[in-house]
């Protein structure tokens, strides 16, 4: 069977002559490399849509927007980054260093490093089209920044990746701290040894996509001995019958499954499925390594750090003139300020910069300069104020659909508990900041107030009701004072869980309860008719106010007769 299948003729896809199965592979890698520039452009690499909002002008091949392209890509090929740039030629690049990457990314003159800033024209072209978050993604694990404790250099991950024995994973990180770079990084070298990529993502990738996936990744199996990696971005979408379509896919081995996702796998991702993948846990990057990100992002710009002692702000005298004649420079200050508010999401960061590039190249408002080894000019200057207002409030890590949500409402709740009034403060603007629905916080005081104070301070509940109205009446941001104000009485408040307490020890009684429950005792009961006064409902019931001395009545049920729910 498998002479046959290798003696059978099968047509090339790019220069369509015919070859032996057996021969397919190794004529389509040189195949490839010669006349690349004919391939469908369809990039097998994982790609994002921009986030940024400022829409990109000029065509776009392997950056164009998710709705323009197929939900599948079933490409053998990859198109290269740069016109006549072979798939993996930034992972050939010998010993290729961060800054000789990014001059080769903006293959159009950005000279990284020390060369003169670049006038304001050259750079607005630049910074067209295609996000620079996109631009600069890494291609190979040596231009890859942080995420030391899972691909450090004694990692398994790093010589797995190295060797090419690509496991099933599960990329779980926050957003922007490289994921899909990974797969991306995958994908590139995962060609070398003729394996195939193919991204899906499952925001838009229906079941039958994956089932084309799946059976298109099975015939290249069988003719062509070939491994499929499908890499399907936010895998949580999927749901759980989804995720089962490929699950014995995996497991025999037709696909190694790369997912990534921002939500915790082991709610989110089949237990089955889950159990076959390595999940590699990717942490938010770190204030350094933005910095590292960043730097390479101006230095590939020609964009010009200036220290504190390089800014000369004797005029403060800006001129608006044409930007073209002028150099670009941006505060080394403002630099730190980005990869500290972007939060350890790189997308956000890039984004941040480019943004406040763009919205300075079009003021075009020019400052007097000391730049280094340039003497004094006229330039751009691009301050810490300008990457804030390019950041905004978006910088702040907040999912309110995603775990984030539950982490911080939980962490408001354990520090008011633990009477932390600062804690608690701290965790509510975070949440509120982020963009948190006011009332979600309002209702969880609610329960706070009785959970937690109740009859310590039996006010709380009228408090957090109240706070409840107030959030109601006037929404954000000035109800913010108001779930404040409540939040820190919550902190000072004394604390008493008895009736939590009791309440639940009374559900656990019902829930062990075997056989048909107590019948409510006669004498408790509600007689309002005669027929039921006839039955003794309501009968020998002593009514309280009737008498001056306590009432010795029972008032559980007969075999529940002196149980104390407040003991432990
Ligand atoms: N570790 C890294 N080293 C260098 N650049 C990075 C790194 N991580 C992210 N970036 C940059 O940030 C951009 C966005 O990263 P990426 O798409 O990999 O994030 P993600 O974790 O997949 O995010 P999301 O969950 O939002 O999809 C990349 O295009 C790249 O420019």
């Amino acid at each position: 069977m498998e002479v046959a299948e290798e003696e059978q003729l099968v047509r090339c896809p790019v220069c369509l002559r015919e070859l032996p199965g057996a021969h397919i592979n190794s004529h389509l890698d040189s195949c490839l490399q010669a006349g690349e520039g004919e391939v469908d452009p369809g990039s097998s690499t994982p790609c994002k849509r921009p986030r940024i909002t400022a829409a990109p002008s000029g065509s776009q091949v392997e950056g164009q927007p998710d709705e323009a392209r197929p939900a599948t890509v079933l490409s053998f090929f990859h198109k290269g980054r740069g016109a006549g740039q072979s798939p993996g030629a930034a992972g050939r690049r010998s010993g290729a260093g961060r800054e000789e990457a990014a001059a080769v990314k903006l293959e159009d003159g950005g000279s990284a490093g020390s060369g003169p800033a670049l006038c304001g024209a050259s750079l607005a072209q630049k910074l067209e089209g295609k996000p620079l978050a996109e631009r600069l993604r890494p291609d190979t694990l040596g231009e890859y920044v942080g995420q030391e404790r899972v691909l450090g250099a004694q990692t398994l991950l790093r010589s797995l990746l190295e060797s090419h024995e690509i496991p099933s994973l599960i990329l779980w990180g926050p957003p922007g701290c490289g994921k899909t770079t990974l797969a991306h990084i995958i994908a590139n070298s995962s060609k070398k040894n003729g394996t195939r990529f193919v991204t899906l993502s499952a925001t838009s990738a229906k079941t039958n996509d994956v089932r084309d996936v799946i059976s298109q990744a099975q015939n290249e199996k069988r003719l062509f001995k070939r491994k499929t990696i499908l890499f399907i971005d936010e895998i949580h979408r999927f749901n759980k019958s989804q995720q089962d379509t490929f699950l014995p896919h995996v497991e025999c081995g037709t696909v190694t499954l790369i997912g990534a996702t921002t939500e915790n796998p082991s709610f989110q991702v089949n237990a089955a499925l889950l159990s076959r993948c390595r999940v590699i846990v990717l942490e938010k990057l770190s204030v350094e390594a933005m910095e590292a990100i960043l730097m390479r992002a101006v230095r590939s710009l020609g964009v010009q750090v200036l220290g504190q002692g390089d800014q000369h702000s004797s005029s403060a005298t800006g001129s608006s003139s044409e930007s073209s004649e002028f150099p670009v420079c941006i505060e080394e200050k403002a630099l730190k300020t980005l990869a500290y508010l972007c939060d350890g999401d790189a997308r956000t960061g890039l984004n941040g910069l480019q943004l406040a590039v763009q919205a300075r190249l079009a003021v075009g408002k020019t400052t007097p300069l000391n730049i280094p080894k340039g003497g004094s000019a006229d330039g751009i200057l691009i301050t810490e104020e300008h990457v804030k207002e390019g950041l905004q409030r978006s910088h702040i890590l907040y999912d309110r659909a995603g775990e984030e949500h539950y982490n911080c409402i939980s962490a408001l709740h354990k520090s008011m508990r633990g009477s932390d009034e600062n804690a608690s403060l701290y965790w509510l603007a975070r949440m509120l900041e982020g963009g948190e629905d006011p009332l979600y916080v309002a209702r969880r005081l609610v329960r706070f107030a009785s959970e937690d104070i109740g009859l310590a301070d039996p006010l709380a509940l009228t408090q957090a009701v109240a706070a409840y109205q107030g959030c109601h009446f006037i929404g954000m941001p000035e109800c913010e004072v108001i779930l404040a104000q409540c939040v820190v009485y919550f902190a000072r408040a004394p604390k008493s869980i008895e009736v939590y307490k009791a309440y639940s020890n009374v559900k656990e009684c019902l829930r062990m309860h075997t056989g048909p429950l107590p019948p409510v005792p006669l004498h408790l009961r509600n007689a309002p008719t005669t027929l039921m006064k006839n039955l003794g409902y309501g009968k020998g019931y002593k009514y309280n106010p009737m008498y001056k001395e306590p009432v010795e009545q029972d008032y559980l049920p007969e075999e529940l007769k002196g149980t104390d729910f407040f003991k432990e």
